[in-house]
């Protein structure tokens, strides 16, 4: 029976360099959960921890209440960032073998790898050596390695980096499918469209410190509102000083307005038409390439 994923207070360092700060997050059953930071902020070290591959220097890692076990780490469907195959072995025996690693009998190892392969359309390769396949097709048979065992708790590392659109749909579609059926789902990437299409809950991490950790809407509420404002030449810097308004981005015939939430539009408005014709004013919601680029 799936449970939460809980995170709490993770630190490391190796050596001198600190990699992990009390990092805290929750992954309920059924949700996924994104991770991003810029390369080095500590995503791959906190999910090795959940894997037990790496051990914290102190916090611990717990799913529902009780601290994370050898047995609950079998149930974990994990992808490394450095990917962990075999490139001369077949890809069929390959995922027998790890879905066997995992406690499967032969027959059900045999069957899982049947269903795994047909789904990610990798079956017509199953009898290839792992290192005749493309790169993303690699990346298609590391992920089906992830899945043989129906585990309890998905931890992908990097899942969508280097395929092509037609792969990132098979895989979101799998992780889509998966939290449906109840498991938590974590994966961390760069990709931020995507994060924002697929996931419930964000954990912005730069430095080894979580920024953030909530939906894309808490954390754009956290951001504040934004107007944006297209017409005016933006040479007179007619919106800096207006009462309400936090920070102005200037474009060349737009602005982005922060605005606190009573500000008053209508003098904001004067305020723009007094700089020359407005074509467009309207509030905008920042994307979480916005939202990141501004947390980290
Ligand atoms: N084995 C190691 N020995 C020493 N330092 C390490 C080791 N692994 C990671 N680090 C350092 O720990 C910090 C966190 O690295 P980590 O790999 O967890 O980041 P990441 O967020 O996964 O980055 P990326 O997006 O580039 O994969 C970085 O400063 C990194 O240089």
């Amino acid at each position: 029976m799936p449970q939460a994923l809980n995170v709490n207070r993770l630190a490391k360092n190796y050596g001198s360099v600190t990699a992990l700060r009390e990092v805290t997050f929750t992954v309920p059953p059924g949700e996924i959960f994104g991770f991003v930071g810029s390369n080095g902020a500590g995503k791959s070290t906190t999910m090795r921890i959940v894997l037990g591959v790496l051990a914290a220097d102190s916090g611990d890692v717990r799913l529902g209440d009780a601290p994370i076990g050898f047995a609950d780490r079998k149930r974990i469907g994990y992808m490394p960032e450095e990917r962990g195959l075999y490139p001369k072995m077949k890809v069929g025996d390959q995922l027998v073998y790890l879905a066997r690693l995992h406690g499967l009998s032969k027959s059900d190892a045999t069957t899982a790898t049947e269903k795994w392969t047909r789904r990610l359309g990798i079956h017509e390769r199953i009898g290839d050596n792992v290192n005749d396949l493309s790169l993303g097709n690699q990346q298609r048979v590391q992920l089906a390695a992830a899945l043989v065992h129906d585990p309890d708790l998905l931890v992908l590392d990097e899942p969508f980096s280097g395929l092509d659109p037609v792969a990132v749909d098979v895989m979101s579609e799998v992780l889509t499918d998966k939290a449906a059926q109840g498991i938590p789902v974590i994966f961390s990437s760069h990709q931020l469209d995507l994060v924002e299409r697929l996931c419930d809950t964000v954990g912005v991490i730069s430095g080894g410190v979580m920024k953030a950790v909530g939906t894309v809407d808490d954390l754009r509420a956290r951001d504040g509102l934004r107007l944006e404002v297209t017409g005016p030449d933006s040479a007179g810097r007619w919106a800096d000083g207006l009462p309400g308004v936090t920070d102005v981005e200037y474009h060349d015939r737009s602005a982005v307005l922060h605005i606190d939430e009573g500000a008053d539009d209508q003098r904001i408005l004067a305020a723009a038409l007094s700089a020359g014709p407005v074509h467009r004013f309207a509030t905008t919601a920042p994307t979480l390439t916005e939202l990141f680029r501004e947390l980290v």
